[in-house]
């Protein structure tokens, strides 16, 4: 869907991509970067609205640097900023926007009702964009990329300026664009964790380069952290405890879940190997407890980039860079 190949784009002051490589496939990719990585830059090179510096990048077979506008008829973008007129109706907004993309009269009509339906507004479609939520505005800025079905959209920081339920819901119905309708995603975040759920690739960059460009479930694969969680009983009030006694009396070590609610009474061990999973049951069968829970912890990805981040920077220290 999108590649790229020693990627630059410098400004005067700063460099906003650097060398960046990568492929995109079909599906929901999470471009992710703290403020200023280069996101939004990118963004604007692969829609052919800015030209790079150096390097070449194609999108859907199309070259950036040739061919934008059939690009950008096939491409749906989000901007991050707020950009929609106040004294219009999203109706009539998206209407406008299907018949810039080319679309005939009644067919925008029909396109835009489907969409803002789609992205969940209703009645107040009808009413001026200047007194609608974050929320709402958010979904009109979508609704206006989905209008001329594109193959592929371009989602800007989608989420932000939402409360968490807003994003949640926001997260849920990008992944929707994909299931219900096949079209391909790109979506930029600052926050690793929000795109854990919603996304089957990620990209992470930092500093206008490329950090890492994997799966999904690449990112968040197993830990050898077992986490365990038991019932009490009459003869063991504390079935945590009890627990935690009885691997320290096979000098096995174990700490508990963390600082979360409930999460002093997950156990938790390392695993070592296949027996360890019998070796779990018959010591909670032994105890006579119940055993709620036993599963091999995952990573999440803000893990995973903040340990890579931390090794990176150790690097750096020991070559005295
Ligand atoms: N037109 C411009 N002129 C000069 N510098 C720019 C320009 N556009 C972006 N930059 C700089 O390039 C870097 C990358 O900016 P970019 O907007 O791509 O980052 P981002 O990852 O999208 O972050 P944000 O989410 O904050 O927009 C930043 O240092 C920014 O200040």
């Amino acid at each position: 869907m999108i590649a790229t190949e020693s990627l630059s784009k410098r400004f005067p002051r700063v460099t906003a991509l650097d060398r960046l490589s990568m492929d995109i496939g079909p599906g929901v990719t999470g471009l992710v970067g703290a403020n200023g990585a280069g996101k939004s830059t990118l963004i604007k090179i692969l829609l052919g609205l800015s030209p790079a510096t150096e390097g070449r990048a194609v999108v859907l077979g199309l070259d950036v640097a040739t061919e934008g506008a059939a690009i950008r008829e096939r491409v749906g973008y989000m901007p991050e900023h707020d950009c929609l007129p106040p004294d219009v109706s999203a109706t009539e907004f998206v209407v406008h926007m299907a018949r810039m993309s080319g679309l005939p009269p009644t067919a925008a009509r029909e396109r835009t009702a489907d969409t803002l339906r789609h992205v969940g507004l209703y009645e107040e479609r009808y009413r001026p964009i200047g007194g609608y939520s974050t929320g709402m505005k958010q979904r009109v800025k979508l609704a206006q990329a989905l209008v001329h079905d594109p193959q592929l959209v371009f989602l800007d920081e989608p989420t932000n300026g939402l409360d968490p339920v807003g994003r949640d819901d926001m997260l849920d119905l990008i992944r929707r664009v994909h299931t219900d309708f096949g079209i391909s995603v790109l979506v930029t975040s600052h926050l690793l964790g929000e795109l854990e759920r919603t996304c089957d690739h990620v990209v992470v960059v930092d500093g206008g380069k490329l950090l890492r460009s994997s799966s999904t479930t690449d990112f968040t694969q197993t830990t050898t952290t077992l986490a365990i969680e038991v019932t009490d009983s009459d003869e063991h009030p504390d079935g945590t405890r009890a627990l935690r006694e009885a691997f320290a009396l096979r000098d096995i070590e174990t700490t508990t879940g963390g600082e979360l609610p409930g999460a002093g009474h997950t156990v938790l061990i390392t695993t070592q190997s296949d027996d360890t999973y019998d070796l779990v049951r018959d010591i909670v069968a032994e105890l006579g407890l119940g055993l709620i829970r036993m599963e091999q912890r995952r990573h999440h990805i803000a893990e995973v980039f903040r340990s890579e981040t931390d090794n990176e920077r150790k690097e750096a220290v020991t070559h005295g860079g």
